[in-house]
């Protein structure tokens, strides 16, 4: 069933357009001028009929205060000159009026069944840099992700995006914000999982001067620095619980009050949230707050392990490649056919970002003009039997570099060790340190091999 809009100042006209669509099985919403148009937040809808002439502003204006919603225009002035003008200004299509009823019919089902299929196109998104590059797969799972960015991102509604890590979230949250009204505003990014417990809240939310050791100044927090925009919670299944009580204030409220304040102060805040965890369980075991779960859980994107997206992998490998062999310079490297079967058998705990890693690996190990498996650093390659779901190899080193079976051991056993031994004394920041890691690469080791964090028992500043 799709959504269409009419934007029609003659209640006739527009109640017998109505009663035709909704007998072809269309939701259908009514407005008299482009103002009312507005109020009903046209990029919501499927098709936007419109009227050409209406009271106040013309229909063709709705064409860009809609996008990317289509906007079909309707005439009764069918001169080819202002049909013409309204598809040089990016109506979809014009119909005249009075039309026949088919063939209106049969433009709408035209128009909607070419939106479905870009729907399934994949997002262009702002690298860090500020590049654009579209994200990189077209299997059935992905195009449902983008199919739901394109729903999802106009709707300003609160989203969370689900799966493994490395599976491209934050490149999912992007694009949300992007394609959202708040585009020109700031998306602020925040992974709850690489700041300490004990700063979490004043990061945040920010905190007065003097609100606790070690506050010498009053400071803004990341929500309010999101102010008109979007902000981006990754790993929010790490979120303390007096964070969250505050956040949920936040979504319930749109207010916002600093650590040692007894002032509000009202924020507009679009809030994307992901997590690789499940929230719902979380919430059984008092870890997460189902009020809190329920306000994030609006619109659901999963996003799927690369290894369930067999027809991506090489796909993605091959345009990853690309920018590796450019970024350091050796233009013309391939893989081997060996690498290429390398590649789609190996399971990717890590996913996208496991894989980005390993190819920049091999282009810069590489010999000759071919990568070879070797040159991958793979820490094995299970037989296609073996594969998912398998357990995640250790990755050795800073930046997840990979090493051999007997050095993974090693190393796993290394750092479990170490982590028990010291996080008594150490805050998680020293630990990671001394282990040449981020703390974020901590925060994932201790996920993968069950050390979860110890919760400190009161706030300090370390
Ligand atoms: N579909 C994709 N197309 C192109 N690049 C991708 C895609 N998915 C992921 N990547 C790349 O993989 C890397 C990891 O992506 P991202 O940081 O978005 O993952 P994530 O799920 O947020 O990971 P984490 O939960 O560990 O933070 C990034 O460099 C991103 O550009």
């Amino acid at each position: 069933m799709s959504r269409i809009l009419i934007v029609e100042d003659d209640a006739i006209i527009r109640s017998a357009l109505k009663r035709l669509l909704e007998r072809h099985d269309h939701r259908v919403s009514e407005a008299g001028s482009v103002d009312e148009a507005l109020a009903l937040e046209p990029q919501g809808f499927d098709l936007v009929i419109s009227d050409l002439r209406l009271p106040g502003e013309p229909g063709t204006e709705l064409i860009a205060l809609a996008a990317p919603v289509p906007v079909l225009i309707m005439t009764s002035y069918a001169s080819m000159r202002s049909a013409v003008e309204a598809l040089k200004l990016g109506a979809v299509d014009f119909v005249a009026k009075p039309f026949d009823h088919d063939e209106l019919l049969e433009t709408v089902a035209r128009i909607l069944h070419r939106e479905a299929f870009k729907q399934g196109v994949p997002p262009d998104v702002a690298q860090p840099g500020g590049k654009h590059q579209p994200m990189i797969g077209n299997c059935p799972a992905m195009q449902v992700v983008y199919t739901r960015i394109r729903k999802a991102a106009p709707a300003d509604v609160t989203v969370l995006i689900q799966g493994e890590s490395g599976t491209g979230k934050e490149l999912v949250a992007r694009a949300l914000h992007q394609q959202s009204r708040r585009a020109h505003a700031p998306l602020v990014c925040v992974n709850c999982a690489a700041i300490p417990e004990t700063l979490i809240e004043s990061e945040l939310f920010g905190h007065e001067k003097g609100a606790f050791t070690g506050a010498s100044a009053s400071r803004t927090g990341l929500v309010e620095a999101a102010d008109g925009g979007t902000l981006f919670l990754d790993e929010i299944g790490e979120l303390p619980l007096d964070a969250q009580a505050r956040l949920l204030r936040v979504l319930q409220e749109g207010e916002i009050r600093k650590i040692g304040s007894v002032e509000t102060r009202h924020v507009d805040v679009r809030l994307i949230a992901a997590t690789h965890r499940d929230l719902q369980s979380l919430s059984k075991t008092g870890e997460f707050r189902l009020d809190l779960y329920y306000r994030l859980d609006v619109m659901q994107i999963d996003l799927p392990a690369l290894r369930e997206r067999e027809d991506d992998i090489l796909e993605i490998a091959d345009v990853l490649l690309e920018k590796a062999c450019r970024r350091h310079a050796r233009n013309g490297l391939r893989l081997s056919q060996a690498s290429r079967r390398t590649i789609r058998d190996y399971p990717w705990p890590g996913n996208v970002r496991e894989l980005e890693n390993a190819l920049e690996r091999g282009a810069i190990l590489a010999e000759g003009h071919l990568i070879h498996p070797d040159d991958l650093g793979l820490a094995r390659t299970p037989r296609p039997q073996d594969r998912s779901p398998a357990p995640a190899p250790v990755l050795a080193g800073a930046g997840d570099q990979e090493a051999s079976d007997g050095e993974d051991l090693s190393l796993e056993d290394y750092f479990q060790h170490f982590v028990l031994e010291h996080q008594d004394q150490m805050s998680e920041t020293e630990l990671a340190q001394k282990l040449g890691i981020s703390r974020k690469c901590l925060w994932e080791r201790r996920q993968r091999l069950g050390i979860p964090r110890k919760k400190s028992p009161r706030r300090s500043t370390s």
